[in-house]
């Protein structure tokens, strides 16, 4: 028991070790990373399961709940089936995926566990830190890799009021900066936010079911540009439109270096 114990955290500091030297390249490589992520988009690749070392799985936050309303769950239906396609008989993966999400960063990364612990061990996702299902954020990402855009089914909840009975701006700006954010890591490794622009168009029900359509615009060096829309569910109104300008970061930024 003890042996075993001593090999857990054995691996978990070889790994944390593992984390901390890539954390000092300027991006991710994906030479350097263990071939168990290499198959996965970067946004997956940080958050993949194949190594972890419990026998408790943390919950995917991105999977349908009793919050959710029967268009949520309509429009999750219709993106989660372009996540597999069927070919001669056969089915393969299409061009969507459906992101994992959880409410921790670095926790369940590989050896992120130490890391998180040396960070912030109370610390949680922002957009995931609220318990009761559909109180707050109730979103899932969808990634299209071929034409490098994505969407994010978003049902807003209550603790999210700003003017009465919508949505408030903050939150709003919360869903952009984060899905936006996500398909800039997906596309140029490890981002932080520089700048982004919006504009509110049409004011957001509470309870109702937005998509936030983003796309790429264009990377320049180190900048990505990404452009965002937020339409309602049949996409007939725009809601809020925005820039986002994103710089890649040596992980080390994060560490004050
Ligand atoms: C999975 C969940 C995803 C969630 C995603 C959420 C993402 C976030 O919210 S991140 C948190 C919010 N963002 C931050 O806190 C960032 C704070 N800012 C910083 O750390 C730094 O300013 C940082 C990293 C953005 C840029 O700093 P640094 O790397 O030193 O870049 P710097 O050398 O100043 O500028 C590089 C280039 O970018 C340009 N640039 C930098 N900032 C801006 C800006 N705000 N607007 C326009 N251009 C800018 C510079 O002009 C320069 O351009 P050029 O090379 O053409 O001369």
């Amino acid at each position: 028991m003890l042996r075993q114990g001593l090999y857990v955290v054995r691996g978990l500091y070889r790994d944390g070790l593992k984390l901390i030297r890539l954390a000092g390249q300027q991006s991710f490589n994906r030479a350097h990373l263990p071939a168990s992520y290499c198959h996965q988009p970067i946004g997956v690749r940080a958050l993949t399961m194949s190594s972890w070392p419990f026998s408790s799985k943390p919950r995917d936050y991105s999977l349908p709940n009793e919050s959710w309303s029967p268009e949520m769950q309509k429009l999750y239906d219709h993106y989660n089936a372009l996540c597999e396609v069927e070919e001669e008989g056969e089915k393969k993966r299409g061009a969507w995926w459906r992101l994992p999400s959880y409410n921790r960063t670095l926790k369940y990364a590989t050896g992120g566990r130490c890391l998180s612990k040396l960070l912030q061990a109370k610390a949680r996702l922002f957009t995931r830190n609220i318990e009761e299902p559909g109180a707050g954020f109730e979103y899932v990402v969808f990634l299209n890799k071929p034409e490098k855009s994505c969407v994010c089914v978003f049902q807003a909840g209550h603790l999210l009021e700003g003017p009465p009975g919508h949505v408030h701006g903050g939150a709003i700006a919360t869903m952009i900066d984060s899905v936006t954010g996500t398909l800039a890591t997906y596309l140029s490794g490890p981002v932080m936010t520089a700048n982004l622009n919006m504009n509110y168009r049409s004011p957001i029900p509470l309870g109702s079911v937005v998509l936030v359509h983003c796309a790429l615009e264009k990377v320049e060096g180190r900048k990505t540009f990404i452009s965002c829309r937020v339409t309602s569910s049949d996409r007939a109104k725009l809601h809020t439109d925005a820039t986002g300008l994103f710089l890649t970061i040596n992980v080390g930024h994060l560490f004050g270096a």
